[in-house]
């Protein structure tokens, strides 16, 4: 089977090298030049562990290309898996520019039929919208449009490809299903086939329930904090309800990243287009702007103003294992201090490039954690890397003027804490003075 990948971010790249691992030959487009230059020398773009030992692999095995001649390689394909972006728009809709600009470059150069399946997360209704497209640009061969979602989780995304829950597969055309069905067999992952505007809606209705997950907990935390309960033992013992589940119960600054923020826009402006108001996950979003917010109110009622305070920020990607900063809590938190005179001394162990482009100017980069906790007045943990959860407590004492914590990851035990001159505040738990 002779598969063309276009796009090559986080799933693109991801969704390649997988389908090269189990036997395909794989080619990746991308109208990246440098990127596609790097990922030739086997240098992945993005970081996602693991990935770069993958690339290796399947290119020595000639079967894994790379090229930015999307017109060539779509000639010859017999499967075009489309996986490039679908950012927001100012209007929290989807902006399917770049869809459009797919599906006219492979309409206009194909010469056989082909299946095109749909990766990147549209609206409902938008791959029938690139089937009517196909239809009137390439009358002359038989394009099949087959919606396939993707779960994949950045950081974990090579892991989830081949251990996924389910694979979702929407088609109207049995034939083109039963193909993409047999692409992803080896993988070994439950299939789930259905029409293509439910697969559609089960991409958009799984990330606002996640969403809603975060976003439900959050607030349970933040009671929590005003009753004295503690949130790790709530969120354990509701988890063991198995209808609840304990997965995406972590109360914290928030969701962020490349998906949940902009995929819970998107959904709320595809119900309001419809004239349905989607109350629960206007709300949902809501809580999440409040909460990326919430250690700027706790530092605010610790210190009265933070003018002039030194700040050590731990951790800037909008979760760890990734150097994705999109939607991090870091921007808005790290935009604040700034706004508000703190001086704010940044670390993160993998994002610190990418965040320097789009932090604002003011931030000072530490090389590691001790240099970004010397003489800081606090210190505010902002995504759960290893790197901090295993760092020894004693470190905070020895390097910070005033050995404050504003944990908006629950990182540490409050058992373990309390061994330390330390005053420590977390999410949905009580504070240690
Ligand atoms: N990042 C993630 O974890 C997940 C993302 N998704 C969805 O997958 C889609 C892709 O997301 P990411 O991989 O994060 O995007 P990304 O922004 O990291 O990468 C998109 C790539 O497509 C390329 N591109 C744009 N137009 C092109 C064209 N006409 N021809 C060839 N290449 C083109 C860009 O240069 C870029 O390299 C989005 O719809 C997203 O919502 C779904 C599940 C997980
Ligand atoms: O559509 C997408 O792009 C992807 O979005 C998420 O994946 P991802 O954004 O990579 O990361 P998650 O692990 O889901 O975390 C998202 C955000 O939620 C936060 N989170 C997650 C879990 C939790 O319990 N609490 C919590 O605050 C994380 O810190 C992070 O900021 C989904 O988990 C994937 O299934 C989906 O494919």
């Amino acid at each position: 089977m002779n598969i063309v990948v276009v796009g090559t971010g986080y799933v693109g790249l991801v969704t390649g090298v997988a389908l090269a691992h189990v036997g395909h030959r794989v080619t990746c487009v991308d109208v990246d030049e440098e990127k596609v230059n790097r990922m030739r020398q086997g240098i992945s773009p993005i970081y996602e562990p693991g990935i770069e030992q993958f690339m290796k692999e399947n290119m020595e095995a000639n079967r894994l290309f790379f090229t930015t001649d999307g017109a060539s390689a779509y000639r010859e394909a017999d499967v075009i898996y489309i996986a490039v972006g679908t950012p927001e728009n100012e209007d929290g809709s989807a902006n399917l520019t770049y869809i459009d600009q797919a599906v006219k470059h492979i309409a206009s150069s194909v010469m056989k039929d082909v299946i095109v399946v749909t990766k990147s997360t549209v609206p409902v209704g938008t791959n029938h919208e690139m089937q009517r497209m196909f239809q009137q640009l390439a009358p002359h061969v038989r394009i099949d449009v087959v919606s396939n979602p993707e779960f994949l989780r950045e950081g974990s995304a090579l892991y989830d490809t081949f251990h996924g829950d389910r694979i979702v597969i929407g088609a109207d055309d049995e034939r083109a299903a039963a193909v993409v069905a047999d692409i992803h067999r080896p993988f070994g992952i439950p299939i789930f086939q259905t029409d293509i505007r439910s697969a559609e809606m089960i991409k958009y209705a799984s990330n606002a329930f996640l969403a809603t997950k975060i976003s439900f907990i959050n607030e349970i935390a933040n009671i929590c904090e005003k009753v004295g309960a503690d949130i790790e033992q709530v969120a354990a013992g509701m988890g063991m309800d198995e209808r609840i589940g304990s997965s995406f119960l972590r109360a914290g600054i928030g969701y962020g990243g490349s998906c949940f923020p902009k995929d819970t826009k998107a959904l709320a402006k595809i119900a309001a287009n419809i004239d349905h108001d989607f109350e629960l996950l206007k709300a949902v979003i809501e809580v999440n702007n409040k909460q990326q917010r919430k250690l700027i109110e706790k530092a605010k009622k610790r210190f009265g103003h933070i003018q002039g305070k030194k700040i050590a920020l731990l951790g800037l990607s909008f979760k760890p294992n990734t150097d994705d900063m999109r939607e991090a809590a870091s921007l808005v938190i790290a935009r604040e201090l700034v706004a508000e005179q703190a001086i704010v001394v940044a670390y993160d162990p993998i994002a610190m490039n990418k965040a320097r482009a789009v932090l604002p100017k003011e931030v000072i980069y530490a090389s590691h954690v001790e240099e970004a906790l010397k003489d800081a007045d606090a210190a505010m943990i902002l995504t759960e890397w290893d790197e901090f959860r295993q760092l020894d407590l004693s470190v905070y004492v020895k390097q910070m003027k005033t050995p404050i914590i504003f944990d908006g990851r629950n990182c540490y035990a409050l058992e373990d804490v309390k061994k330390y001159a330390i005053e420590y505040y977390s999410i949905g738990r009580r504070a240690i003075k």
